[in-house]
């Protein structure tokens, strides 16, 4: 059985689990529920907090394990990440009241407060500042209106948190963050079940990512039209009936579909078709 951490709670552990479910493995119905056997597929889940994954993962008690890059790097845990999941994107940044402090290298003396102290430490050292790292839980933003410290680290989505609380965001981010698949480091055991798990998570990227396009061309334009839709390794051409047209298949990104539509109409192609993706394996 591959033994496999997934985030119990918080921003992770919903787009996780759809992301699980939707490459065929069996998912929790209860969200107290700990441990999962999918035996069809030979994979046990161990719903774990985001932060204790790379814990685990890195001491080899679990195979494999999602969690967000932040997290990974902040745990110091011997672990790695193999696969760029695609979801929970955000950046760690400092933050504080405006026209207070403007740059990292204002920061010495000061005290900073945030849930990432790992990665924060690491940071201030590498510009060798000499500043105080203040570990909160949650909720960082108020550490600043509370005293606690002048500045803060903390995690950036949209800023809208860190608008209300009247703050601003200082120099450049401290890191860029998405969930990833991660494993003890060094772990090239080249496991079958675990070479499976990250092809079946790529087809879950492929399929959010592509549609499958259809069209009928003129046989003199196709050259043009593939050029369009050039697929990920070469379009589909088949006959038709009609000795003057070809059909075209090709796999297009979704962000660019509906300008190629356009363009491919503009060209002269006809019957235009957009298909989803529901499961691939390239
Ligand atoms: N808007 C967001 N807020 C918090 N974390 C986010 C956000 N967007 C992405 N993330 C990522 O989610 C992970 C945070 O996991 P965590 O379990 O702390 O989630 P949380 O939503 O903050 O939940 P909690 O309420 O337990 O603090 C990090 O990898 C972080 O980069
Ligand atoms: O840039 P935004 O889109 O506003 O998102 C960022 C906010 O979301 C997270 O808070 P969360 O809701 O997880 O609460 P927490 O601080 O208690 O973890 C994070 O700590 C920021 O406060
Ligand atoms: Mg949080």
């Amino acid at each position: 059985m591959l033994r496999i951490a997934v985030p119990n709670k918080g921003s992770l552990s919903e787009p996780a689990s759809a992301m699980l479910h939707e490459a065929g493995y069996r998912q929790r119905k209860d969200r107290r529920e700990l441990v999962l056997i999918d035996a069809n597929n030979e994979v046990e889940f161990f719903f774990l907090r985001p932060r204790d994954i790379a814990v685990y993962v890195g001491s080899g008690k679990l195979d494999i394990g999602i969690t967000g890059r932040d997290l990974l790097l902040d745990s110091g845990a011997e672990a790695e990440e193999i696969k760029q999941l695609g979801f929970a994107g955000s950046t760690l940044r400092y933050a504080a009241r405006p026209g207070t402090v403007t740059d990292v290298s204002q920061f010495d003396g000061l005290s900073i407060a945030t849930s990432f102290p790992g990665v924060v430490r690491a940071h201030l050292a590498e510009h060798g500042v000499q500043a105080s790292v203040v570990r909160l839980d949650g909720a960082v933003e108020t550490a600043i209106s509370l005293g606690v410290a002048e500045v803060i680290a903390d995690v950036v989505e949209t800023g809208t948190t860190l608008r209300q609380a009247g703050l601003e965001i200082i120099s450049a981010p401290i890191l860029e963050s998405e969930a990833v698949v991660i494993r003890r480091r060094g772990d090239d055991r080249a496991e079958p079940k675990v070479e499976q798990f990250l092809r079946r998570l790529q087809g879950v990227l492929v399929a959010r990512r592509y549609v499958m396009m259809d069209y009928d061309i003129r046989a003199e334009l196709v050259e043009k039209a593939v050029a369009l839709t050039p697929g990920l390794e070469s379009p589909t051409v088949s006959p038709l009936h009609d000795q003057g047209w070809v059909a075209v298949r090709s796999m297009v990104p979704v962000r660019d579909a509906q300008r190629v539509m356009d363009d491919l109409y503009d060209m002269g192609a006809r019957a235009i078709l957009t298909t989803g993706i529901h499961a691939a394996r390239l």
